[in-house]
């Protein structure tokens, strides 16, 4: 899947080049990504260029401190894979999937200041990728959506094929939910129904119909996201973050109404931290620890799913915190999950490194279970082709 980029010069770290292959992105429910960031200067400025992590291959990496540990992953993006390279490997396949009415959910998990942000969201203020190559996943995949939605339209005409595209932006601060699009909507619940399944009340809706609108939204509830400088992060995010996409298609074929539905989400953890490093008082304080409750409730969800598909356990904590019972299709359900685990390479962050590249292992033991959403109804004549045409192609 990966090549070997060849660099000559020894100090600096291998390159690997990374290579799009849609098919194993559409075949695997759950992947799982490391996306090492470049030294930062103040790393620079304590430790030099010492790193604590090698890259041996596209798909696997060394922790280099005593004892050495090397881990495996699906992908392993080193610190000069760009946005749009990341974006055309992992993102335009998670679109398909999305397309073909499978639930998404690709997520951000790291350090604080390891890159989640970056990689989420990125510069989002100076336009899309055409002009701006610092955007990140976020809206490189809404402008991937739309063309391909265009797209489609224009090939099944016939079909009368139709889409709407609803988007919601909230973010989970201090165990509250809160809606980015409407700040004044405060501590909002999580409820689950047969017909909605797990949904949070109340939680605006806009509906969008191209990029730039989707981008609109983005950029609003950016805005209105808990931000703060800490001494690891002069832009640290202090809540998790999920932008949501429903999208809904509707087509004719045969007499048949067909009705496809899939969830898309992009989550931006807030980073995890080490008390002493980050240098946290206060409401600071309270930020970091309700942040490293609800990381580690995600920690202890992942330890029990892997435990429950070996049959050691038939419990998942999905309730203990509102990030795991918000997500819990995601980990283990109903939808493709891509996660990003983001790392800093600098032996000053040896120890936080080694935990998410643990982190990152353990949850590529999760199994989950996507189906394609899609109803169809028409008169009883139809729906038997429809059941012949079906296992004709099966
Ligand atoms: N791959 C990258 N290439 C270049 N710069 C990067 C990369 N990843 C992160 N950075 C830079 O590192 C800094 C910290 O990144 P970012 O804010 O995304 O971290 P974070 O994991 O979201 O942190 P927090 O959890 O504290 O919000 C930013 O200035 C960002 O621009």
């Amino acid at each position: 899947m990966l090549s070997d980029g060849g660099d000559d010069d020894s100090s600096a770290p291998a390159r690997f080049e990374l290579q799009e292959d849609p098919s194993f992105w559409k075949d695997n429910n759950v992947q799982v990504v490391i996306r090492v960031r470049p030294l930062s200067s103040s790393e620079i400025s304590v430790q030099g260029e010492k790193r604590c992590v090698r890259q041996d291959s596209g798909q696997s990496i060394t922790w280099t401190c005593h004892p050495e540990s090397r881990f495996t992953f699906d992908l392993v993006a080193d610190e000069h894979i760009t946005q749009e390279s990341l974006f055309k490997v992992a993102g335009v396949p998670m679109v398909e999937n999305c397309m073909a009415g499978y639930n998404s959910c690709m997520f951000a998990y790291g350090q604080t200041g390891s890159g989640k942000t970056h990689t989420m969201l990125g510069d989002i203020e100076n336009g899309t990728r055409r002009n701006n190559e610092n955007c990140g996943m976020t809206p490189r995949v809404f402008e991937h959506l739309f063309l391909r939605i265009q797209k489609e339209k224009e090939i099944r005409r016939d079909e009368k094929l139709s889409f709407t595209c609803k988007c919601s932006f909230l973010e989970i601060y201090n165990e509250q939910i809160l809606d980015l699009l409407n700040p004044n909507a405060t501590n909002l619940q999580l409820r689950e129904d047969a017909k909605r399944g797990m949904h949070v009340e109340n939680l605006t809706e806009h509906e969008v119909s191209n990029a730039r609108e989707a981008l609109q939204q983005l950029i609003e509830g950016a805005a209105n996201r808990k931000v703060a400088s800490t001494n690891m992060n002069r832009a640290s995010s202090r809540s998790h973050s999920v932008f949501t996409c429903l999208i809904e298609s509707k087509w004719e074929s045969q007499g048949i109404k067909h009705h496809r539905f899939s969830h898309l989400n992009l989550v931006d953890l807030a980073g995890s931290e080490r008390q002493k490093s980050s240098g946290a008082e206060g409401e600071r304080l309270k930020e970091a620890s309700n942040i490293n409750k609800s990381l580690s409730t995600l920690g202890h969800v992942i330890t029990s799913l892997i435990a429950v598909s070996n049959k050691k356990s038939q419990h998942v904590p999905y309730r203990d915190s509102k990030l795991t019972f918000l997500l819990q299709d995601s980990l283990g359900g109903n939808s493709k999950t891509t996660i990003i685990a983001n790392i800093s390479p600098s032996s000053c962050c040896a120890a936080e490194t080694l935990s998410t590249l643990k982190f990152a292992q353990r949850a590529k033991h999760i199994r989950n279970n996507a189906i394609i959403n899609e109803d169809a109804s028409g008169d009883v004549l139809s729906m038997r082709l429809e059941i012949q045409h079906l296992k004709e192609r099966a």
